[in-house]
C-alpha cells in the first residue's frame, strides 16, 4: 500500500452527531472510552483532525498517559505520535494548543492557494506539506506521509474531513463510539458532513465488532468499498 493503514475514530451521539449546534465539542464519551482512545493514539505513528475541529475545540491531540508516554520512549518514539492538521488555507492559529502542549512534530498541510505569509508562520511551528490547488489533496497527503514514515494514521474528526477522507476512498476501517445522549438539529456536526453520496456512490461497511462500554457502544468497522 502506497498510503498509511487509515482508521477513523470518533465519538458520537445516539442521533450521529459529534457536537452541538453551536459546534461545541461535548464529552459523548466515558471514562473508559477516553482512556480507549488514549490506548490507540499511543500506538499509532500519527493523528490528524480538520482546520475546524482545531478552530472549535482547540485540541492538544496528546497522549495522555504518563505511563503510555514513557512506553513510546522507552520504545525510541516521541512521546505524542505526529500530530497533523488539514488546514488548506492555512488558518490554524499560531496559540493553538497542539504547539503549546507535548513534544513530538506537527504537520500542518495546506494547499497551493494558503497566503504565503500565513504559511511563512506557521513554518517556525510546524512542518508544511502543501498540495492540492484550492484544497488539500488529501490522496496525495496521504502518499507523503507514507514516504516520511507514518504507516498508521488516526483520523480523529470533524465531520469534513471524515467525508473528505471517505469519499476519497482513503479509510480503511471506522471505530465509533455511540454514546447516550441525543444532541439533534439539522446543522449539528454529523460523523459525515460534506456533499454526500447518491445512491450508486454508497460505501458498504463490514461490521468487526461490537462491544458495550459504560452506557455506550464501541463500533467497530471495515471499509469493504463501494455497495454493489
Ligand atoms: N465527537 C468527536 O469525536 C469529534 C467531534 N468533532 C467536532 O466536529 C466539528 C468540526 O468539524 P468540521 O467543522 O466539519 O471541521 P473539520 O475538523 O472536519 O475540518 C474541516 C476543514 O478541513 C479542511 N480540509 C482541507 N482539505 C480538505 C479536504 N480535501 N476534504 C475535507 N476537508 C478538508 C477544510 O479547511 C475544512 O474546512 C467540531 O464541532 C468538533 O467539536 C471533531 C472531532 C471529533
Ligand atoms: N473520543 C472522543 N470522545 C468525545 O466525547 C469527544 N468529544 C472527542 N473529541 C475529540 O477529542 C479531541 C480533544 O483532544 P485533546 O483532549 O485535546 O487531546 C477533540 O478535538 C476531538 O477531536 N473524542
Amino acid at each position: 500500500m502506497d498510503r498509511p493503514f487509515i482508521l477513523i475514530n470518533s465519538a458520537m451521539s445516539a442521533d450521529g452527531k459529534l457536537s452541538t449546534k453551536e459546534r461545541k465539542q461535548v464529552s459523548i464519551s466515558g471514562k473508559l472510552d477516553f482512556e480507549r482512545v488514549d490506548e490507540l493514539r499511543a500506538r499509532t505513528d500519527a493523528i490528524m483532525v480538520g482546520i475546524g475541529t482545531v478552530l472549535s475545540d482547540n485540541p492538544s491531540l496528546t497522549v495522555k498517559s504518563p505511563e503510555r508516554k514513557a512506553a513510546r520512549k522507552a520504545a525510541g518514539k516521541s512521546e505524542n505520535p505526529v500530530r497533523i492538521i488539514v488546514d488548506s488555507t492555512a488558518r490554524t492559529p499560531l496559540d493553538a494548543d497542539i504547539f503549546k502542549k507535548g513534544e513530538g512534530i506537527r504537520i500542518i498541510a495546506v494547499s497551493n492557494s494558503a497566503p504565503a505569509e500565513n504559511v511563512e508562520k506557521l513554518e517556525k511551528k510546524a512542518l508544511i506539506i502543501q498540495t492540492g490547488t484550492e484544497k488539500v489533496d488529501l490522496s496525495e497527503l496521504a502518499e507523503k506521509l507514507k514516504i516520511i514514515g507514518i504507516n498508521t494514521l488516526m483520523v480523529e474528526g470533524g465531520a469534513t474531513l471524515n467525508w473528505g477522507m471517505l469519499s476519497a476512498g482513503l479509510v480503511d476501517e471506522i471505530y465509533t463510539f455511540v454514546g447516550n445522549l441525543i444532541i439533534g438539529g439539522a446543522t449539528s456536526p454529523t460523523f459525515t458532513d460534506g456533499e454526500g453520496f447518491s445512491e450508486a456512490e454508497l460505501l458498504e461497511l463490514e461490521l468487526l465488532s461490537s462491544e458495550k462500554i459504560e452506557n455506550g457502544v464501541l463500533l467497530k468497522w471495515k471499509i469493504k468499498g463501494k455497495k454493489k
